[in-house]
């Protein structure tokens, strides 16, 4: 007989006048991984979060191994066996790996931490999930994907039945994304009722057993995975028929060049040499740790290069500062760009238009009517939920607040020579990358914006890029375009150069 670990029956949550969740049924028996999927917005946060005992439920129930809650405090909730892993993990940097294991319940021995039984538990746990770092290791000097694996560790050791995985490969390499794909497998035969949220279809079809899609708060889709097509999921998701992914036509872009970079070199890169044409998409395809990040942040004056010279048409730029990016039309969106870019107590108007305000006011004063509007049009383009200008920003789920960033160089009152976007799509759903892409092709197809990216996922590549630059070891190892530009392509070329570890 199968046992159920988690059943959710019922589960409401209201943020004013907002149904994050309405009336959710979920049931994950031991031993099945349960993909959780929705738009951005549609209450997977809020779903997870009431579980670990972070926001009361309006109403329903949460059973777990069998024990009826109508709410739970986050002790209650580790107590009765639930272990959320988030995206931002809550290890300790400055600690061990076994201090990190038994944060909160230490063993002590004649009243002191009794460190030597501790790491040797902890090397069991360790074990368990197949990690490659030492009890005694500095969590702060590890990869992301072994933190991660500190902190299922960390779970096991408080007898978790039920894992709760947000967007867990989000800041993983290949390799480390391949691996916990093998640790999801085996705590799976241990018995654990896993939750898997996501919003990347393959993942789900590698990994789960059963999926949810949520949309606006309901359960829009609930079945296994097998027999489940791409197309219906979309579907569920979007709460339309799925539109047919395509690659956009060729287009003839202009010579001009408006980018040009020469033998770039910064800390852990280079040399790296780039041009991208007015009007053309450049993507950086690479691995964590590939450098693809350092280039970009180099560009807009966010670290500072060591040797090279960068050209934005024929001026020559040496930005020290993002503040001289800006000035010689540059912008970045940034990979993390709730930490790097949102103000949250601000409306969510206010965060898109804030570098725009000064060119659509006229003598002096803002021009509201002309803000509001260019707001609509945008929010409307990226598919923002709720579209509430007045919305403070922190309010936002986490896929809507990174389209506020997006959407702040990407409107159409902001004029900018030369954008760049780290993983411009990363936390978004499935609907809104398509809008997102069309929004950034029409920038450059329209007023000859350079658009150089960085990303880790091939089908965005391919989906975005008139041509490709292949990024391993800090240097640019390989070029495709044209026909030439396919997702098989771009895996083999990735994985015939060395992958690296750590962050880029
Ligand atoms: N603290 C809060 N205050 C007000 N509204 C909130 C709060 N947290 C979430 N919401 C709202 O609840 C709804 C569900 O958000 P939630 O974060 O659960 O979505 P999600 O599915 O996790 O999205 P994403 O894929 O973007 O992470 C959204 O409309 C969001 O704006």
């Amino acid at each position: 007989m199968t046992t159920t670990n988690l059943r959710i029956r019922g589960l409401t949550k209201s943020f004013g006048g907002v149904r994050a969740l309405d009336g959710v049924d979920l049931t994950v028996p031991a031993g099945q991984v349960h993909a959780l999927l929705g738009h951005n917005g549609a209450g997977k946060s809020t779903l997870i979060k009431c579980l670990g005992g972070a926001f009361p439920p309006d109403a329903g129930t949460i059973e777990v191994g069998g024990t009826s809650y109508l709410r739970l405090s986050p002790r209650e909730s580790i107590a009765a066996g639930v272990a959320i892993i988030f995206q931002t993990l809550s290890v300790v940097d400055a600690l061990t790996v076994a201090e990190n294991i038994f944060l909160g319940q230490e063993w002590t021995r004649y009243g002191r931490i009794d460190r030597r039984a501790q790491e040797e538990v902890a090397a069991g746990l360790l074990e368990r999930v197949a990690a490659r770092c030492s009890p005694r290791d500095r969590v702060g000097d590890l990869p992301m994907g072994q933190r991660q694996l500190v902190e299922i560790a960390k779970a096991l050791s408080r007898s978790a039945s039920v894992l709760v995985l947000d967007e867990p490969t989000a800041a993983l390499s290949g390799a480390e994304t391949d691996a916990l794909a093998e640790r999801v497998e085996d705590l799976r035969t241990q018995g654990l009722a896993i939750v898997y949220v996501t919003h990347l279809l393959a993942e789900v079809e590698r990994l789960a057993d059963a999926v949810t899609v949520l949309r606006d708060g309901r359960v829009a889709h609930q079945s296994t995975v097998a027999g489940q097509t791409r197309a219906e999921l979309v579907a569920a998701i979007a709460g339309r028929p799925a539109q047919e992914v395509r690659r956009p036509q060729p287009r003839r872009t202009s010579t001009v060049p408006r980018l040009v970079v020469d033998a770039l070199r910064g800390p852990g890169f280079g040399p790296v040499d780039v041009t991208v044409a007015e009007g053309e998409r450049v993507g950086l395809f690479g691995l964590i740790g590939s450098g693809r990040t350092r280039v970009l942040e180099t560009l807009y004056g966010r670290r500072r290069a060591t040797a090279g010279t960068i050209r934005v048409g024929d001026r020559t730029v040496a930005p020290a500062r993002p503040a001289d990016g800006l000035a010689a039309g540059i912008a970045l969106v940034p990979a993390d760009r709730r930490a790097q870019g949102l103000f949250p107590s601000l409306s969510a108007q206010d965060n898109t238009l804030l570098p725009s305000v000064r060119p659509l006011a006229r003598h002096g004063v803002r021009a509201l009517r002309s803000e509001r509007r260019v707001f609509e049009a945008l929010a409307s383009a990226v598919g923002l939920r709720p579209a509430q200008p007045d919305l403070p920003a922190g309010a936002f789920s986490g896929g809507n607040q990174q389209k506020l960033v997006l959407g702040r160089w990407i409107n159409e009152a902001r004029h900018v020579d030369v954008l760049l976007l780290d993983e411009p799509t990363q936390g978004v759903d499935v609907g809104a990358r398509q809008e997102i892409y069309r929004v950034v092709s029409s920038l450059a197809a329209e007023r000859g914006t350079a658009v150089l990216f960085a990303s880790g996922d091939p089908e965005e590549i391919v989906a975005l890029a008139d041509r490709c630059l292949i990024v391993a070891r800090g240097r640019i190892v390989g070029e495709l375009s044209g026909a030439e530009l396919t997702e098989q392509a771009l895996l083999s070329a990735v994985h015939t150069s060395l992958p690296a570890e750590g962050a880029a």
